[in-house]
């Protein structure tokens, strides 16, 4: 099966490596000429716009920073619905506003271009295992014909309801992943002010209660004062924008997602908006005057 796939950053980049491995063909597309080259290099074949990239598949994955950049892809100038034959399938698999895919996927329709949305989570390393969670919104007969394609980037492949019910699941991951984060800053920060090596302190904890995946890949990060990303605390402010903008769409309270979002933006104008969503320690430390890291 030929597919289309465009973005190829930090995550877009592995998986669709992972999908060459798997044994599909590839074409693909980004602004990053490295990014393609190196994509290219392992066999997939480049095309110019999204729309040559959907003149020539069935399929085309898309994995963009947010709502405006799917938008533009798929349905401005030169974008995939220009290309792309009644019938094609667009699996976006960025992380944005549930409301953003429900319109792409309604105006994709009038073309009879069908449309899943499906983001994921376990970032970099996940995306280089192939062993990401995917969280599928669509129509059901068309997540059962790509489940194999999306299972071969992934552990978990589930399907959560119609279009937009993708990015409402991601939207509570993104909750639960930001709270996570900063309990786990605010322990360690405890516990190095009190004189207790954070370290240790990990050690100590990682297989109680209080162990979770976020810890196991967060927490060395921060001991080691390493802030490379990994996803980007600009993304997660936009994850957490949008799950604000849902939640007063639907009537529901996030008290501690809205604290963390200001902590997040804080760090933003602290110029740390590329670093690791890890680094919101550092909102912490600098409130304690104290760094978080291994003796
Ligand atoms: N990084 C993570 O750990 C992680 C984990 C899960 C989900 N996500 C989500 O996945 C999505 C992608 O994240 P990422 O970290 O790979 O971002 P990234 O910024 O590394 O990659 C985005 C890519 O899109 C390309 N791009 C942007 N606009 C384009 C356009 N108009 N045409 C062609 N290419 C374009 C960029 O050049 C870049 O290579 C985001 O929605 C993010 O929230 C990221
Ligand atoms: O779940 C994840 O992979 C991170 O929170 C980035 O989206």
């Amino acid at each position: 099966m030929k597919i289309g796939f465009i973005g190829l950053g930090i995550m877009g980049k592995p998986m669709s490596k992972n999908l060459l491995k798997a044994g599909y063909s590839l074409v693909v597309l980004d602004r990053n000429q490295e990014a393609v080259a190196e994509v290219v290099a392992a066999g997939a074949v480049a095309a110019q716009s999204a729309s040559e990239v959907a003149g020539q598949v069935d399929v085309i994955i898309t994995m963009l920073p947010n709502s405006p950049h799917v938008k533009e892809v798929v349905l401005g100038e030169g974008g995939v619905i220009e290309g792309a034959k009644a019938g094609t399938v667009v699996i976006d698999m960025s992380s944005i506003a549930p409301l953003a895919s429900r319109e792409i996927a309604a105006a994709l329709a009038e073309k009879q271009i069908l449309m899943l949305d499906a983001p994921v989570s376990g970032g970099e390393p996940k995306a280089i295992d192939g062993t990401l969670s995917v969280m599928v919104g669509g129509d059901k007969a068309i997540f059962d014909r790509y489940y194999d394609l999306l299972k071969s980037m992934a552990g978990s492949v589930v399907h959560t309801g119609d279009i937009g019910a993708g990015n409402v699941t991601k939207l509570a991951n993104q909750v639960i992943v930001a709270l996570n984060i900063a309990a786990m800053s605010e322990a360690l920060v405890l516990a190095t002010k009190a004189g207790v090596d954070p370290e240790l302190v990990f050690q100590a904890i990682r297989g109680g209660l209080a162990g979770s995946t976020v810890l196991e890949a967060k927490a060395p990060m921060v001991l080691d004062r390493n802030f490379k990303p990994g996803f980007r605390i600009d993304l997660h402010i936009k994850d957490l924008a949008n799950a604000l903008d849902t939640s007063h769409g639907v009537g529901a309270q996030l008290p501690l997602t809205a604290a963390v979002m200001e902590m997040m933006q804080a760090l933003k104008q602290d110029d740390l908006g590329t670093a690791d969503h890890s680094a919101l320690a550092c909102y912490y430390e600098k409130l304690a005057k104290v760094e978080v890291k291994r003796h």
